[in-house]
């Protein structure tokens, strides 16, 4: 069951977000955090430090599990998943960083990657709190559009529209990686419960999707109606196509 929480803004958005993520450190202080890279929960991550450093919520004893990574970077490279979480949120509160966890985009064996960080997310025991992006073409993490649902970790193929809407982050668009990888979505669904948030006009077509379409793996973000505790997040612009 998909639950919405109609917000105004980004800002908005961000702080519901932040609070529900606050509220799971609280509520279990050594939480599995299922965490997401993209635009939208930059503003989220802001929250969470600035109340951390009010001393608000303590992340000491939070292990984390990243959704993707591009395959062929480095965690030092910029343009990284691991880059941006240590930049946008891990390097500014008092998690261990040493749990935190990104897939080894620098690692070219995928079967090895994949199933590493499978069996990782597995010992864990899942994510009590999973946050989810959603892309333009309903894409959750980096699981594409397909003919069939993924199962574990894996590695994609990115789509041109994901490449496309990606490259705005890179110098150019050669720059964007071809491939990633990608928890899948016997990984995301099975977190206890998971937090999608979504701004802006362009998500409008994935968010009624996701909410509203037939089950289906063309749109990824569907499945999520079968999963017993989502919480949409979401401004008026990308719900404006939820009449
Ligand atoms: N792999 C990420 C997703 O995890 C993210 O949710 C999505 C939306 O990104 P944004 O938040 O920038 O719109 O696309 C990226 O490609």
């Amino acid at each position: 069951m998909i639950r919405i929480v109609r917000v105004r803004d980004y800002e908005d958005m961000s702080r519901q977000v932040a609070n529900i993520i606050s509220a799971q450190i609280i509520l279990k202080p050594n939480c599995v955090l299922g965490l997401a890279t993209g635009s939208t929960p930059i503003g989220a991550y802001q929250q969470l430090v600035e109340w951390y450093k009010k001393g608000d919520v303590d992340f000491s004893q939070v292990s984390s599990y990243n959704l993707d990574e591009y395959r062929g970077l480095n965690g030092d490279d910029p343009q990284s998943y691991r880059y941006f979480m240590n930049e946008n949120l891990f390097n500014h509160v008092n998690i261990n960083i040493e749990n935190t966890h990104v897939p080894d985009g620098s690692n070219p064996d995928a079967d090895a990657t994949c199933a590493e960080y499978d069996a990782m997310v597995a010992a864990a025991g899942y994510q009590d709190l999973q946050l989810l992006g959603i892309g333009n073409n309903g894409h959750i993490g980096f699981n594409e559009p397909d003919d069939h649902f993924s199962y574990g970790t894996h590695c994609v193929d990115l789509t041109e529209s994901t490449i496309e809407a990606n490259s705005r982050l890179f110098d150019k668009i050669e720059d964007v990686p071809r491939q990633a990888y990608t928890m899948g979505t016997h990984t995301i669904m099975s977190a206890r419960a998971i937090v999608v948030a979504a701004n802006g006009e362009k998500k409008a077509q994935a968010v009624h999707d996701m909410v509203y379409g037939p089950i289906t793996p063309s749109c990824p973000a569907s499945i999520l109606q079968l999963h017993s505790n989502v919480i949409l997040v979401a401004d008026e612009a990308a719900l404006s196509l939820c009449k």
